[in-house]
């Protein structure tokens, strides 16, 4: 699904893309410092990660890409002014700490955090906005669900990937199966939904009911509205999350920016009411979101380890 007329500026998301790939493009020496191992609270999940250092599906390739991530921060909302911030309600609070140092931010120029941060703050509105909209086609009150977005889990993913060639016909023995050399690998995002940026490159995929692989291509001045597990979770399966993938042939850079959203960890939710026809059995148990994004890298990790490899 694609959304235009939006109200972000266009400008607003090149002056971002623009920065980003002036970043990504510099030596790794530079962006090593913000990389994710250097976090001490959220190791792994904020900062830096260089190309091929994930493998989000084993059975394809190693991820190409390199990508630059954060979670949510009270202090970037306009929704919260800095006196509010002192008094975070402690059951989000655990949920919301930071490194103290502003990891991963302050290890980055501010050519690259400013324009970044400022489109990331256009889109929190936006995200809140839609949030009504899909509150409404569920048969909820316009504003039913606000209360779950005070403190919400929107993280980010400015993703890089970088131009590779693919393996001619000689280099590819016969025995070996045709695989894909993927950016990211296919994959569903674990929240509610995800709005994506893309530049004008192409290569993004999303899987069919069918099971074909369909371009995403890109748009100008829309954003690609991917559902997640959690969506699928609370409309009882009618709102399917999407699988999806990144195989960039065009043999040039590509950039992307993934905004991840869903109800702040601390909320719970089960599947709506609402959504439900009569006699219609609840197929999904109420999980909150902390221990729903817990169980999601648990059942990947499984996967991996199912498959005989060791790296995250
Ligand atoms: O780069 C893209 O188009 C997709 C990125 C993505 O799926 C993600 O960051 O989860
Ligand atoms: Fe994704």
């Amino acid at each position: 699904m694609y959304i235009s007329n939006h109200g972000i500026p266009l400008s607003l998301f090149q002056t971002a893309q623009d920065a980003s790939l002036d970043w990504f493009r510099s030596p790794l020496a530079d962006k090593e410092p913000a990389n994710t191992n250097n976090s001490i609270k959220n190791k792994g999940v904020v900062g830096y990660r260089p190309r091929q250092t994930q493998h989000i599906n084993p059975w394809e390739s190693v991820d190409v890409r390199e990508s630059f991530s954060w979670r949510y921060d009270p202090a970037y909302d306009p929704l919260h002014s800095p006196s509010s911030l002192e008094s975070i309600p402690p059951h989000v609070k655990k949920y919301v700490e930071h490194d103290t140092d502003g990891f991963p931010w302050s290890l980055t120029p501010k050519e690259f955090s400013q324009p970044v941060i400022r489109l990331y703050q256009a889109v929190l509105a936006l995200g809140r906005q839609l949030v009504r909209v899909f509150a409404l086609a569920l048969g909820l009150g316009e504003h039913d669900l606000d209360e779950k977005f005070t403190w919400p889990d929107a993280g980010v993913a400015v993703n890089y990937y970088p131009p590779i060639t693919p393996r001619s016909p000689q280099q590819q023995p016969h025995s070996e199966p045709q695989q894909p050399k993927v950016g990211i690998g296919s994959h569903t995002d674990f929240q509610l939904f995800t709005l994506l940026y893309q530049d004008d490159v192409g290569g993004l995929q999303v899987l069919s009911p069918e099971g074909q692989w369909l371009n995403a291509r890109p748009v100008e001045g829309t954003l690609v509205v991917n559902f997640g597990d959690y969506m699928q979770r609370i409309t009882n399966g009618k709102w399917v999350s999407t699988v999806h993938r990144v195989v960039n042939n065009s043999g040039k850079e590509r950039l992307s920016i993934a905004f991840f959203w869903g109800f702040g960890l601390h909320e719970s939710c089960g599947v709506l009411d609402s959504v439900l026809e009569e006699g219609e059995e609840k197929k999904y148990e109420e999980i909150g979101c902390w221990e729903w994004v817990q169980r999601r890298i648990e059942m990947m990790r499984d996967v991996k380890k199912g498959m005989g490899e060791t790296t995250v």
